[in-house]
Protein backbone atom coordinates (compact mmCIF):
# COMPACT_ATOMS: atom_id res chain seq x y z
CA UNK A 1 0.00 0.00 0.00
CA UNK A 2 1.58 3.46 -0.97
CA UNK A 3 0.97 5.55 2.16
CA UNK A 4 2.60 2.25 4.37
CA UNK A 5 5.54 2.53 1.90
CA UNK A 6 5.78 6.56 1.48
CA UNK A 7 5.65 6.46 5.48
CA UNK A 8 8.04 3.58 5.69
CA UNK A 9 10.85 5.26 3.51
CA UNK A 10 10.56 8.66 4.68
CA UNK A 11 13.14 9.14 7.48
CA UNK A 12 10.93 12.03 9.39
CA UNK A 13 10.93 9.95 13.42
CA UNK A 14 7.85 11.88 14.42
CA UNK A 15 5.70 11.34 11.90
CA UNK A 16 6.54 7.53 11.42
CA UNK A 17 5.53 7.43 15.31
CA UNK A 18 2.58 9.32 14.83
CA UNK A 19 1.34 7.11 12.31
CA UNK A 20 2.36 3.98 13.77
CA UNK A 21 0.15 5.45 16.66
CA UNK A 22 -2.87 6.11 14.71
CA UNK A 23 -3.00 3.27 12.76
CA UNK A 24 -2.56 1.13 16.06
CA UNK A 25 -6.28 2.82 16.95
CA UNK A 26 -7.32 2.04 14.16
CA UNK A 27 -6.53 -1.59 14.07
CA UNK A 28 -8.14 -1.39 17.22
CA UNK A 29 -11.31 0.02 16.68
CA UNK A 30 -11.64 -2.38 13.73
CA UNK A 31 -11.12 -5.31 15.74
CA UNK A 32 -13.59 -3.97 18.50
CA UNK A 33 -16.40 -3.14 15.87
CA UNK A 34 -17.26 -4.70 12.78
CA UNK A 35 -16.78 -2.81 9.67
CA UNK A 36 -20.50 -2.66 9.91
CA UNK A 37 -20.45 -1.06 13.24
CA UNK A 38 -18.37 1.92 11.87
CA UNK A 39 -18.59 5.01 10.16
CA UNK A 40 -16.27 7.54 8.84
CA UNK A 41 -17.21 11.53 9.41
CA UNK A 42 -15.43 12.95 6.35
CA UNK A 43 -15.56 16.22 5.22
CA UNK A 44 -12.90 17.30 3.05
CA UNK A 45 -11.23 19.12 5.38
CA UNK A 46 -7.21 18.65 5.67
CA UNK A 47 -7.35 16.61 8.90
CA UNK A 48 -10.58 14.29 7.61
CA UNK A 49 -8.46 13.89 4.51
CA UNK A 50 -5.09 12.57 6.51
CA UNK A 51 -7.81 9.81 8.25
CA UNK A 52 -8.81 8.99 5.09
CA UNK A 53 -5.92 7.93 3.81
CA UNK A 54 -4.97 6.16 7.59
CA UNK A 55 -7.89 4.31 7.28
CA UNK A 56 -7.65 3.15 4.12
CA UNK A 57 -4.53 1.73 5.22
CA UNK A 58 -5.82 0.63 8.53
CA UNK A 59 -8.41 -1.60 6.82
CA UNK A 60 -6.00 -2.98 4.39
CA UNK A 61 -3.36 -3.76 7.06
CA UNK A 62 -5.94 -5.39 9.58
CA UNK A 63 -7.94 -7.32 6.91
CA UNK A 64 -4.47 -8.56 5.58
CA UNK A 65 -3.57 -10.16 9.59
CA UNK A 66 -7.00 -11.50 9.33
CA UNK A 67 -7.25 -13.18 6.03
CA UNK A 68 -2.86 -13.27 6.19
CA UNK A 69 -2.92 -12.51 2.31
CA UNK A 70 -0.89 -9.60 0.46
CA UNK A 71 -3.62 -9.23 -2.33
CA UNK A 72 -4.14 -5.58 -2.94
CA UNK A 73 -7.06 -3.42 -1.45
CA UNK A 74 -9.93 -3.76 -3.67
CA UNK A 75 -12.46 -1.59 -1.69
CA UNK A 76 -13.10 0.88 1.23
CA UNK A 77 -16.30 -0.78 2.47
CA UNK A 78 -16.69 1.37 5.33
CA UNK A 79 -19.52 3.74 5.39
CA UNK A 80 -18.44 7.41 4.97
CA UNK A 81 -21.09 10.47 6.29
CA UNK A 82 -20.58 13.33 4.98
CA UNK A 83 -22.98 16.34 6.51
CA UNK A 84 -22.79 18.78 4.04
CA UNK A 85 -24.18 22.86 4.65
CA UNK A 86 -25.19 25.37 1.99
CA UNK A 87 -22.71 27.14 3.47
CA UNK A 88 -20.06 25.17 2.77
CA UNK A 89 -16.81 26.38 0.50
CA UNK A 90 -17.48 24.79 -2.86
CA UNK A 91 -13.85 24.21 -3.27
CA UNK A 92 -14.31 21.48 0.15
CA UNK A 93 -17.99 19.74 -1.29
CA UNK A 94 -15.81 19.26 -4.73
CA UNK A 95 -12.99 17.83 -2.91
CA UNK A 96 -15.22 15.32 -1.12
CA UNK A 97 -17.89 14.14 -3.97
CA UNK A 98 -14.20 13.81 -5.83
CA UNK A 99 -12.55 12.26 -3.18
CA UNK A 100 -15.41 9.86 -3.29
CA UNK A 101 -15.38 8.74 -6.04
CA UNK A 102 -11.67 8.29 -6.30
CA UNK A 103 -11.65 6.39 -3.24
CA UNK A 104 -14.66 4.56 -4.12
CA UNK A 105 -16.20 5.97 -0.65
CA UNK A 106 -19.77 4.69 0.37
CA UNK A 107 -21.26 8.30 0.99
CA UNK A 108 -23.79 8.94 2.97
CA UNK A 109 -24.68 12.69 2.28
CA UNK A 110 -26.58 14.04 5.54
CA UNK A 111 -28.51 17.44 5.14
CA UNK A 112 -29.15 17.91 8.40
CA UNK A 113 -27.37 19.32 11.91
CA UNK A 114 -24.81 16.79 13.10
CA UNK A 115 -27.06 15.72 16.22
CA UNK A 116 -30.67 15.23 14.41
CA UNK A 117 -28.14 13.49 11.16
CA UNK A 118 -26.44 11.29 13.71
CA UNK A 119 -29.63 10.23 15.58
CA UNK A 120 -31.44 8.99 12.16
CA UNK A 121 -27.75 7.52 11.30
CA UNK A 122 -27.90 5.19 13.88
CA UNK A 123 -31.23 4.30 14.16
CA UNK A 124 -31.50 3.55 10.48
CA UNK A 125 -28.15 1.82 10.85
CA UNK A 126 -26.04 -0.68 13.60
CA UNK A 127 -23.01 2.06 13.94
CA UNK A 128 -21.21 2.10 17.17
CA UNK A 129 -18.39 4.06 16.67
CA UNK A 130 -17.66 7.00 14.09
CA UNK A 131 -13.89 8.03 13.15
CA UNK A 132 -13.39 11.32 13.18
CA UNK A 133 -10.44 13.96 12.37
CA UNK A 134 -10.27 15.90 15.60
CA UNK A 135 -6.65 17.03 16.76
CA UNK A 136 -5.86 18.66 20.30
CA UNK A 137 -6.36 21.72 19.95
CA UNK A 138 -9.55 22.24 18.20
CA UNK A 139 -12.12 23.55 20.04
CA UNK A 140 -14.34 20.34 20.48
CA UNK A 141 -10.88 18.10 21.06
CA UNK A 142 -11.13 19.40 25.11
CA UNK A 143 -11.31 16.61 26.80
CA UNK A 144 -11.82 13.88 24.37
CA UNK A 145 -9.45 10.90 24.22
CA UNK A 146 -8.50 8.29 21.28
CA UNK A 147 -11.33 6.66 22.32
CA UNK A 148 -13.99 8.87 23.70
CA UNK A 149 -17.78 8.21 23.77
CA UNK A 150 -20.19 10.95 22.72
CA UNK A 151 -21.51 13.06 24.94
CA UNK A 152 -24.36 13.40 26.93
CA UNK A 153 -27.34 14.70 25.08
CA UNK A 154 -25.83 13.17 21.75
CA UNK A 155 -27.05 9.69 20.28
CA UNK A 156 -24.51 6.91 21.96
CA UNK A 157 -21.69 5.66 19.94
CA UNK A 158 -17.96 5.96 20.67
CA UNK A 159 -16.05 8.89 19.00
CA UNK A 160 -12.64 7.27 18.11
CA UNK A 161 -9.82 10.02 16.71
CA UNK A 162 -6.79 8.57 15.62
CA UNK A 163 -5.33 11.42 15.20
CA UNK A 164 -6.11 13.26 18.09
CA UNK A 165 -2.32 13.58 19.27
CA UNK A 166 -1.00 15.28 15.53
CA UNK A 167 0.39 18.51 15.31
CA UNK A 168 -0.58 20.69 11.84
CA UNK A 169 2.65 20.01 11.24
CA UNK A 170 2.06 16.29 11.46
CA UNK A 171 -0.94 16.67 9.41
CA UNK A 172 1.13 18.52 6.68
CA UNK A 173 4.06 16.27 6.52
CA UNK A 174 1.82 13.22 6.02
CA UNK A 175 -0.32 14.79 3.30
CA UNK A 176 2.94 16.07 1.52
CA UNK A 177 5.19 12.96 2.34
CA UNK A 178 2.15 10.85 0.62
CA UNK A 179 1.80 13.06 -1.92
CA UNK A 180 -2.20 12.88 -1.42
CA UNK A 181 -4.62 15.18 -2.97
CA UNK A 182 -5.94 17.70 -1.11
CA UNK A 183 -8.72 20.54 -0.81
CA UNK A 184 -7.18 23.83 -2.83
CA UNK A 185 -8.40 25.90 -0.60
CA UNK A 186 -5.55 24.76 1.30
CA UNK A 187 -3.09 26.41 -0.97
CA UNK A 188 -4.63 29.75 -1.04
CA UNK A 189 -4.22 30.27 2.35
CA UNK A 190 -6.81 28.73 3.96
CA UNK A 191 -5.34 26.84 7.09
CA UNK A 192 -8.37 25.58 8.94
CA UNK A 193 -11.91 25.49 6.80
CA UNK A 194 -15.24 26.04 8.59
CA UNK A 195 -18.08 27.68 6.69
CA UNK A 196 -17.58 30.31 4.12
CA UNK A 197 -19.21 32.90 6.79
CA UNK A 198 -16.49 32.25 9.49
CA UNK A 199 -13.48 31.39 7.09
CA UNK A 200 -11.08 33.93 5.40
CA UNK A 201 -7.38 32.91 4.56
CA UNK A 202 -4.48 33.59 7.27
CA UNK A 203 -3.54 36.51 7.37
CA UNK A 204 -0.20 35.41 8.52
CA UNK A 205 0.50 33.75 4.74
CA UNK A 206 -0.65 36.86 3.20
CA UNK A 207 2.63 37.74 0.97
CA UNK A 208 1.52 41.46 -0.26
CA UNK A 209 0.21 43.24 2.60
CA UNK A 210 -0.83 46.75 1.26
CA UNK A 211 -2.82 45.66 -2.05
CA UNK A 212 -7.05 45.55 -1.33
CA UNK A 213 -7.83 42.55 0.71
CA UNK A 214 -9.42 41.34 -2.83
CA UNK A 215 -6.17 40.88 -4.82
CA UNK A 216 -4.46 39.59 -1.45
CA UNK A 217 -2.31 36.44 -2.38
CA UNK A 218 -1.62 33.77 0.48
CA UNK A 219 1.14 31.35 0.51
CA UNK A 220 -0.19 27.56 1.15
CA UNK A 221 -1.33 26.28 4.25
CA UNK A 222 2.00 24.39 4.80
CA UNK A 223 3.80 27.18 5.00
CA UNK A 224 2.19 28.10 8.62
CA UNK A 225 5.06 28.18 10.54
CA UNK A 226 3.30 28.41 13.88
CA UNK A 227 0.44 25.53 13.75
CA UNK A 228 -1.19 26.92 17.23
CA UNK A 229 -1.95 30.04 14.55
CA UNK A 230 -4.31 27.65 12.30
CA UNK A 231 -7.34 29.18 13.36
CA UNK A 232 -6.13 32.36 12.85
CA UNK A 233 -8.07 32.74 9.39
CA UNK A 234 -11.70 31.55 11.49
CA UNK A 235 -13.60 34.46 12.45
CA UNK A 236 -14.18 34.05 16.29
CA UNK A 237 -17.69 33.74 17.56
CA UNK A 238 -16.85 35.75 20.85
CA UNK A 239 -14.73 38.60 19.99
CA UNK A 240 -12.44 37.20 22.57
CA UNK A 241 -12.50 34.81 25.38
CA UNK A 242 -12.79 36.92 28.58
CA UNK A 243 -12.32 36.09 31.72
CA UNK A 244 -15.19 36.26 34.64
CA UNK A 245 -14.40 39.39 35.97
CA UNK A 246 -14.09 40.94 32.27
CA UNK A 247 -17.75 39.83 31.97
CA UNK A 248 -18.91 41.63 35.04
CA UNK A 249 -20.60 44.95 34.49
CA UNK A 250 -18.99 46.77 37.46
CA UNK A 251 -15.90 47.06 35.67
CA UNK A 252 -13.12 48.50 38.29
CA UNK A 253 -11.17 51.27 36.91
CA UNK A 254 -7.54 49.80 38.34
CA UNK A 255 -6.54 46.38 37.12
CA UNK A 256 -6.45 43.56 39.60
CA UNK A 257 -4.02 41.13 39.91
CA UNK A 258 -3.25 38.21 42.22
CA UNK A 259 -0.06 36.34 42.80
CA UNK A 260 0.23 32.66 43.44
CA UNK A 261 3.77 31.49 44.49
CA UNK A 262 4.09 27.45 44.67
CA UNK A 263 6.73 25.73 46.88
CA UNK A 264 6.55 23.36 50.12
CA UNK A 265 9.71 25.23 50.91
CA UNK A 266 8.63 28.46 51.43
CA UNK A 267 5.85 26.94 53.87
CA UNK A 268 8.42 25.46 55.47
CA UNK A 269 10.82 28.60 55.76
CA UNK A 270 13.72 26.81 53.92
CA UNK A 271 13.61 29.11 51.22
CA UNK A 272 12.84 32.93 51.61
CA UNK A 273 10.22 34.09 48.87
CA UNK A 274 12.12 37.15 47.05
CA UNK A 275 9.40 37.13 43.75
CA UNK A 276 5.99 37.57 45.66
CA UNK A 277 7.57 40.77 46.79
CA UNK A 278 9.46 41.66 44.09
CA UNK A 279 6.33 41.02 41.97
CA UNK A 280 4.15 42.96 43.53
CA UNK A 281 6.68 46.10 43.40
CA UNK A 282 6.72 45.76 39.64
CA UNK A 283 3.03 45.74 39.32
CA UNK A 284 2.22 48.59 41.37
CA UNK A 285 4.81 50.11 39.62
CA UNK A 286 2.90 49.83 36.00
CA UNK A 287 -0.34 50.61 38.40
CA UNK A 288 -1.97 47.32 38.70
CA UNK A 289 -3.53 46.50 42.35
CA UNK A 290 -2.23 43.42 43.84
CA UNK A 291 -5.59 41.65 45.27
CA UNK A 292 -3.38 39.09 47.11
CA UNK A 293 -0.61 37.44 47.72
CA UNK A 294 -0.93 33.51 48.22
CA UNK A 295 1.94 30.41 48.94
CA UNK A 296 0.68 27.04 48.02
CA UNK A 297 1.64 23.94 48.76
CA UNK A 298 2.90 21.60 45.68
CA UNK A 299 -0.53 20.15 45.34
CA UNK A 300 -2.37 19.97 42.58
CA UNK A 301 -5.85 19.83 44.15
CA UNK A 302 -4.78 22.78 46.40
CA UNK A 303 -2.93 24.88 43.45
CA UNK A 304 -5.82 24.26 41.16
CA UNK A 305 -8.68 26.04 44.09
CA UNK A 306 -6.55 28.94 44.68
CA UNK A 307 -6.26 29.48 41.08
CA UNK A 308 -9.87 29.11 40.28
CA UNK A 309 -10.40 31.23 42.88
CA UNK A 310 -8.44 34.16 41.90
CA UNK A 311 -8.74 33.93 38.23
CA UNK A 312 -12.70 35.05 38.69
CA UNK A 313 -11.99 37.81 41.43
CA UNK A 314 -8.23 39.04 39.05
CA UNK A 315 -7.90 40.58 35.59
CA UNK A 316 -4.66 38.48 35.89
CA UNK A 317 -3.34 36.12 38.00
CA UNK A 318 0.33 35.54 38.25
CA UNK A 319 1.63 32.17 39.15
CA UNK A 320 5.60 30.54 39.91
CA UNK A 321 7.05 27.89 41.36
CA UNK A 322 6.86 24.10 40.88
CA UNK A 323 7.00 24.40 37.37
CA UNK A 324 9.26 21.94 35.25
CA UNK A 325 9.99 18.24 34.94
CA UNK A 326 10.02 17.03 38.85
CA UNK A 327 7.57 15.17 40.65
CA UNK A 328 6.60 17.95 43.08
CA UNK A 329 6.32 20.27 39.72
CA UNK A 330 2.13 20.58 39.23
CA UNK A 331 1.27 24.36 39.02
CA UNK A 332 0.69 23.34 35.10
CA UNK A 333 -1.37 20.17 36.62
CA UNK A 334 -2.91 22.67 38.67
CA UNK A 335 -3.44 25.37 36.05
CA UNK A 336 -5.34 22.91 34.27
CA UNK A 337 -7.39 21.82 36.89
CA UNK A 338 -8.75 24.90 37.60
CA UNK A 339 -10.05 25.19 34.05
CA UNK A 340 -11.54 21.59 33.89
CA UNK A 341 -9.12 20.61 31.30
CA UNK A 342 -6.60 18.09 31.21
CA UNK A 343 -2.70 18.34 30.28
CA UNK A 344 -1.67 17.45 26.50
CA UNK A 345 1.14 17.56 24.47
CA UNK A 346 2.18 20.45 22.81
CA UNK A 347 4.69 20.56 20.06
CA UNK A 348 5.51 24.03 19.49
CA UNK A 349 6.61 24.02 23.01
CA UNK A 350 8.43 20.88 23.04
CA UNK A 351 10.43 22.29 20.25
CA UNK A 352 11.89 25.08 22.61
CA UNK A 353 12.72 22.65 25.44
CA UNK A 354 14.20 20.52 22.48
CA UNK A 355 16.12 23.16 21.90
CA UNK A 356 16.90 24.29 25.36
CA UNK A 357 18.15 20.67 26.55
CA UNK A 358 18.87 18.79 23.12
CA UNK A 359 19.92 15.55 23.88
CA UNK A 360 18.45 15.26 27.58
CA UNK A 361 14.82 15.17 25.94
CA UNK A 362 14.72 11.78 24.27
CA UNK A 363 11.71 9.52 23.64
CA UNK A 364 8.71 10.60 21.71
CA UNK A 365 7.16 12.51 24.98
CA UNK A 366 8.52 14.88 27.16
CA UNK A 367 6.15 15.52 30.24
CA UNK A 368 7.29 19.21 30.60
CA UNK A 369 5.55 19.92 26.77
CA UNK A 370 2.37 19.03 28.33
CA UNK A 371 0.18 22.13 28.75
CA UNK A 372 -3.08 22.81 29.79
CA UNK A 373 -5.36 21.95 26.38
CA UNK A 374 -7.24 24.68 24.43
CA UNK A 375 -6.40 27.71 26.68
CA UNK A 376 -2.87 27.75 26.55
CA UNK A 377 -1.23 31.16 24.65
CA UNK A 378 2.44 30.71 23.98
CA UNK A 379 4.25 34.28 24.72
CA UNK A 380 7.42 34.75 22.52
CA UNK A 381 10.24 37.19 23.14
CA UNK A 382 13.24 36.58 21.24
CA UNK A 383 15.05 37.29 24.71
CA UNK A 384 13.32 34.09 26.15
CA UNK A 385 15.03 31.04 25.54
CA UNK A 386 11.00 28.98 26.21
CA UNK A 387 8.29 31.25 25.79
CA UNK A 388 5.78 32.31 28.69
CA UNK A 389 2.47 30.01 29.01
CA UNK A 390 -0.52 32.55 29.47
CA UNK A 391 -3.61 30.14 30.03
CA UNK A 392 -6.45 33.17 30.36
CA UNK A 393 -5.98 35.37 32.62
CA UNK A 394 -3.42 33.18 34.29
CA UNK A 395 0.45 33.57 33.52
CA UNK A 396 2.88 30.81 34.97
CA UNK A 397 6.15 32.47 35.54
CA UNK A 398 9.31 30.40 34.93
CA UNK A 399 11.26 32.62 37.10
CA UNK A 400 13.17 31.13 39.67
CA UNK A 401 15.22 34.09 41.17
CA UNK A 402 14.38 37.73 40.92
CA UNK A 403 17.37 38.27 37.95
CA UNK A 404 15.20 35.69 35.98
CA UNK A 405 11.86 37.68 36.91
CA UNK A 406 13.02 40.67 35.81
CA UNK A 407 13.77 39.84 32.10
CA UNK A 408 10.45 37.76 32.25
CA UNK A 409 8.93 40.57 33.61
CA UNK A 410 10.68 43.29 30.65
CA UNK A 411 9.46 40.93 28.19
CA UNK A 412 5.74 40.27 29.21
CA UNK A 413 5.24 44.16 29.34
CA UNK A 414 6.59 44.60 25.94
CA UNK A 415 4.62 41.84 24.58
CA UNK A 416 1.24 42.95 25.91
CA UNK A 417 2.14 46.20 25.09
CA UNK A 418 1.68 45.17 21.34
CA UNK A 419 -1.98 44.39 22.12
CA UNK A 420 -3.43 41.06 21.91
CA UNK A 421 -4.30 40.28 25.49
CA UNK A 422 -5.22 42.57 28.63
CA UNK A 423 -2.11 45.22 28.60
CA UNK A 424 -0.09 45.35 31.99
CA UNK A 425 0.90 48.89 31.15
CA UNK A 426 -2.05 50.31 31.62
CA UNK A 427 -2.70 53.90 31.38
CA UNK A 428 -1.88 54.90 34.84
CA UNK A 429 -1.13 57.79 37.12
CA UNK A 430 -0.59 58.31 40.69
CA UNK A 431 0.01 60.55 43.51
CA UNK A 432 0.50 60.57 46.91
CA UNK A 433 0.21 62.88 50.01
CA UNK A 434 1.73 62.89 53.21
CA UNK A 435 0.09 64.51 56.32
CA UNK A 436 0.58 64.39 60.19
CA UNK A 437 -3.06 64.59 60.57
CA UNK A 438 -4.21 61.72 62.60
CA UNK A 439 -6.52 58.47 61.15
CA UNK A 440 -9.66 59.50 63.18
CA UNK A 441 -9.16 62.92 61.71
CA UNK A 442 -8.97 61.73 57.66
CA UNK A 443 -11.16 58.40 58.02
CA UNK A 444 -14.63 60.85 57.42
CA UNK A 445 -13.13 62.84 54.76
CA UNK A 446 -11.48 59.95 52.62
CA UNK A 447 -14.65 57.79 52.55
CA UNK A 448 -16.52 60.51 51.93
CA UNK A 449 -14.49 61.04 48.78
CA UNK A 450 -14.18 57.28 47.72
CA UNK A 451 -17.91 57.81 46.75
CA UNK A 452 -17.41 60.93 45.45
CA UNK A 453 -14.21 59.09 42.80
CA UNK A 454 -15.13 55.93 42.87
CA UNK A 455 -13.13 55.80 39.20
CA UNK A 456 -10.11 56.20 41.82
CA UNK A 457 -7.94 53.38 43.90
CA UNK A 458 -7.43 55.53 47.79
CA UNK A 459 -4.74 53.96 49.55
CA UNK A 460 -3.27 54.55 53.11
CA UNK A 461 -0.24 53.35 54.98
CA UNK A 462 2.17 54.80 57.76
CA UNK A 463 5.24 53.62 58.64
CA UNK A 464 5.05 53.43 62.11
CA UNK A 465 2.85 53.81 64.87
CA UNK A 466 3.22 57.88 65.37
CA UNK A 467 4.08 58.98 61.94
CA UNK A 468 2.99 60.29 59.15
CA UNK A 469 -0.17 59.10 57.11
CA UNK A 470 0.66 58.41 53.40
CA UNK A 471 -2.34 58.97 51.09
CA UNK A 472 -1.99 56.70 47.70
CA UNK A 473 -4.22 58.72 44.84
CA UNK A 474 -4.19 55.76 41.93
CA UNK A 475 -6.14 55.73 38.46
CA UNK A 476 -5.83 56.10 34.83
CA UNK A 477 -6.75 59.81 34.08
CA UNK A 478 -4.14 62.47 35.39
CA UNK A 479 -7.11 65.15 35.63
CA UNK A 480 -9.43 62.87 37.76
CA UNK A 481 -6.70 62.31 40.68
CA UNK A 482 -5.95 66.33 40.66
CA UNK A 483 -9.50 66.77 41.20
CA UNK A 484 -9.69 64.24 44.16
CA UNK A 485 -7.01 65.59 45.72
CA UNK A 486 -8.33 69.12 45.38
CA UNK A 487 -11.67 68.32 46.97
CA UNK A 488 -9.46 66.60 49.96
CA UNK A 489 -7.47 69.28 50.58
CA UNK A 490 -10.56 71.38 50.36
CA UNK A 491 -11.81 69.85 53.48
CA UNK A 492 -9.05 71.17 55.39
CA UNK A 493 -6.60 73.80 56.41
CA UNK A 494 -4.19 75.32 53.55
CA UNK A 495 -0.72 73.85 53.76
CA UNK A 496 -1.72 69.69 56.20
CA UNK A 497 -1.18 67.68 52.52
CA UNK A 498 2.77 67.34 51.58
CA UNK A 499 2.85 66.25 47.77
CA UNK A 500 5.36 63.10 47.88
CA UNK A 501 7.52 62.55 44.76
C1 LIG B 1 -19.63 12.53 13.68
C2 LIG B 1 -19.72 13.64 14.67
C3 LIG B 1 -19.87 13.37 16.01
C4 LIG B 1 -19.95 14.38 16.95
N1 LIG B 1 -20.10 14.07 18.26
C5 LIG B 1 -20.18 15.06 19.18
C6 LIG B 1 -20.32 14.79 20.56
O1 LIG B 1 -20.35 13.65 20.99
N2 LIG B 1 -20.39 15.83 21.40
C7 LIG B 1 -20.35 17.13 20.98
O2 LIG B 1 -20.43 18.03 21.80
N3 LIG B 1 -20.22 17.42 19.68
C8 LIG B 1 -20.13 16.41 18.77
N4 LIG B 1 -20.00 16.71 17.45
C9 LIG B 1 -20.04 18.12 17.05
C10 LIG B 1 -18.67 18.65 16.81
O3 LIG B 1 -17.94 18.67 17.99
C11 LIG B 1 -18.87 20.01 16.20
O4 LIG B 1 -17.83 20.22 15.32
C12 LIG B 1 -18.87 21.12 17.24
O5 LIG B 1 -20.01 20.98 18.01
C13 LIG B 1 -18.73 22.50 16.61
O6 LIG B 1 -19.80 22.76 15.80
P1 LIG B 1 -19.90 24.14 14.98
O7 LIG B 1 -18.57 24.82 15.11
O8 LIG B 1 -20.18 23.70 13.60
O9 LIG B 1 -21.02 24.89 15.62
C14 LIG B 1 -19.92 15.71 16.51
C15 LIG B 1 -19.77 16.00 15.14
C16 LIG B 1 -19.67 14.98 14.23
C17 LIG B 1 -19.49 15.31 12.77
N1 LIG C 1 -19.57 18.58 7.79
C1 LIG C 1 -18.93 17.51 8.26
N2 LIG C 1 -19.21 16.27 7.78
C2 LIG C 1 -18.56 15.19 8.25
N3 LIG C 1 -17.62 15.24 9.17
C3 LIG C 1 -17.29 16.43 9.70
C4 LIG C 1 -17.93 17.63 9.26
N4 LIG C 1 -17.39 18.66 9.94
C5 LIG C 1 -16.46 18.13 10.75
N5 LIG C 1 -16.40 16.80 10.62
C6 LIG C 1 -15.52 15.88 11.34
O1 LIG C 1 -14.89 16.59 12.38
C7 LIG C 1 -13.47 16.57 12.18
C8 LIG C 1 -12.86 17.84 12.71
O2 LIG C 1 -13.26 18.95 11.91
P1 LIG C 1 -12.21 20.10 11.66
O3 LIG C 1 -12.88 21.21 10.95
O4 LIG C 1 -11.50 20.41 12.93
O5 LIG C 1 -11.10 19.38 10.74
P2 LIG C 1 -11.01 19.30 9.17
O6 LIG C 1 -12.24 19.91 8.59
O7 LIG C 1 -10.74 17.89 8.79
O8 LIG C 1 -9.75 20.19 8.84
P3 LIG C 1 -9.60 21.79 9.04
O9 LIG C 1 -9.14 21.96 10.46
O10 LIG C 1 -8.57 22.17 8.06
O11 LIG C 1 -10.93 22.43 8.81
C9 LIG C 1 -13.28 16.35 10.71
O12 LIG C 1 -11.98 15.83 10.43
C10 LIG C 1 -14.39 15.36 10.44
O13 LIG C 1 -14.04 14.06 10.86
MG1 LIG D 1 -12.92 21.93 9.09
Amino acid sequence: MEIDKAIGESDDKRLKTKYNNAIFVIKRALALYSTEEVAFSFNGGKDSTVLLHLLRTGYFLHKKELTCSNGGLSSFPVRTIYFESPSAFTETNSFTYDAAQTYDLQLDIIRQDFKSGLEALLKANPIRAIFLGVRIGDPTAVGQEQFSPSSPGWPPFMRVNPILDWSYRDVWAFLLTCKVKYCSLYDQGYTSIGSIHDTVPNALLSVNNTSSSKEKLFKPAYLLSDGRLERAGRVKKNASVKNDRDSDSHKHEVLLASVIAVGDEILSGTVEDQLGLSLCKKLASVGWSVHQTSVIRNDIDSVSEEVDRQRSICDMVFIYGGVGPLHSDVTLAGVAKAFGVRLAPDEEFEEYLRHLISEQCTGDRNEMAQLPEGITELLHHEKLSVPLRKCRNVIVLAATNTEELEKEWECLTELTKLGGSTSLVELYASRRLMTSLTDVEVAEPLNKLGLEFPDIYLGCYRKSRQGPIIICFKGKDNARIDSAVQALRKRFKEGVFVDMK
